[in-house]
């Protein structure tokens, strides 16, 4: 250690998880390593926020059994847990919604912890409300939220309509992002292009996964359809709990096949057919 100050970490993947996979985990385990390889960070917390029913993904499954299979797969875990929170809102929550929310819980459960100091809370309290949007998060003595995604997250950023540029504003500004890189993508360069994110360059991590692995969930439905092994792409529970509810068939990725994802009927008004 050379004196400087270490920054607590609790990391926040949001997705389908439609179903969770390894690489999902392995995601979490990499961005641990790379945080705390520089020496500024500790990651003390994992959350998966599997999306709700509302985004209306194509081949979504229910939502109860998306995050049963998260819980299943991260029973072992000593850091990493699943939040049914998003998952259990009658409608599709923004990305950036979804991190305020955690955020705010963050501060909740530090207030409780510093009710008796009420001095450091009044002072906490006061950096808080005088939040700029980039830095009022790091002067927090608590923990820092960061998103954490991958490279094919980062790069939906730059499609029309899928998100608002404040919210992307507010996500890689004011808490920070965690970016696995996915065969396919070119985090570096997207960053390069952009001017949002070139602005914020010092707050978006980019991990460079080198064992190339391109464990999909799409890739693990259609071998679940076609009736093919999926045994070590996902947990072993995981796999006997879709065994068990006969989860993905033909059928299932049906659903939603002629629904525009929620996003795009968010910000373009365009409703579902
Ligand atoms: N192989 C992978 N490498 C890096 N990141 C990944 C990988 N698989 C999933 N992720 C990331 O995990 C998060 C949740 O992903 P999601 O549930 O959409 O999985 P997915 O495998 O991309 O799903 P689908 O194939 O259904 O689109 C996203 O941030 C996604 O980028
Ligand atoms: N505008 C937004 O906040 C926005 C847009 C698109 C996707 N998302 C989120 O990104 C994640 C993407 O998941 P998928 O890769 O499974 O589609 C989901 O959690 C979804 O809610 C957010």
């Amino acid at each position: 250690m050379d004196g400087r100050e270490v920054t607590k970490v609790v990391l926040l993947a949001c997705g389908s998880f439609n179903p969770i996979t390894n690489m999902h985990l392995r995601m979490f385990e990499l961005a641990r390593d790379h945080l705390q390889d520089t020496g500024q960070y500790k990651v003390v917390k994992g959350i998966i926020s599997p999306v709700g029913d509302g985004y209306k993904k194509k081949g979504l499954i229910e939502a109860c059994h998306r995050v049963e299979m998260a819980r299943l797969a991260t029973e072992d875990s000593g850091w990493i847990t699943v939040d049914p929170w998003e998952s259990l809102q009658p409608e599709w929550v923004e990305t950036a919604k979804v991190v305020r929310h955690h955020y705010d819980r963050l501060l909740a459960a530090e207030q409780n912890e510093d009710d008796v100091d009420t001095v450091k809370y009044a002072k906490k309290r006061r950096l808080e409300e005088n939040h700029s949007e980039d830095s009022s998060h790091h002067r927090r003595d608590g923990p820092q939220l960061m998103l954490l995604c991958g490279a094919d997250v980062l790069e939906s950023f730059g499609i029309p309509d899928m998100w608002k540029q404040e919210d992307i504003a507010e996500i890689v500004g004011r808490y920070g992002l965690v970016c696995i890189t996915r065969s396919g993508n070119d985090p570096h360069k997207f960053i390069h292009q952009s001017d949002m994110l070139w602005k914020h360059r010092k707050t978006i991590h980019v991990v460079h996964e080198w064992v190339t692995n391109e464990i999909s969930a799409t890739h693990v439905r259609r071998a679940l359809r076609r009736g093919r092994s999926v045994r070590y792409l996902l947990p072993d529970d995981v796999v006997r709990y879709i065994q068990e509810h006969k989860l993905y068939s033909a059928e299932s990725e049906r659903k939603n096949a002629d629904v525009i994802l929620a996003p795009l009927q968010r910000y373009t008004g365009a409703s579902s057919s």
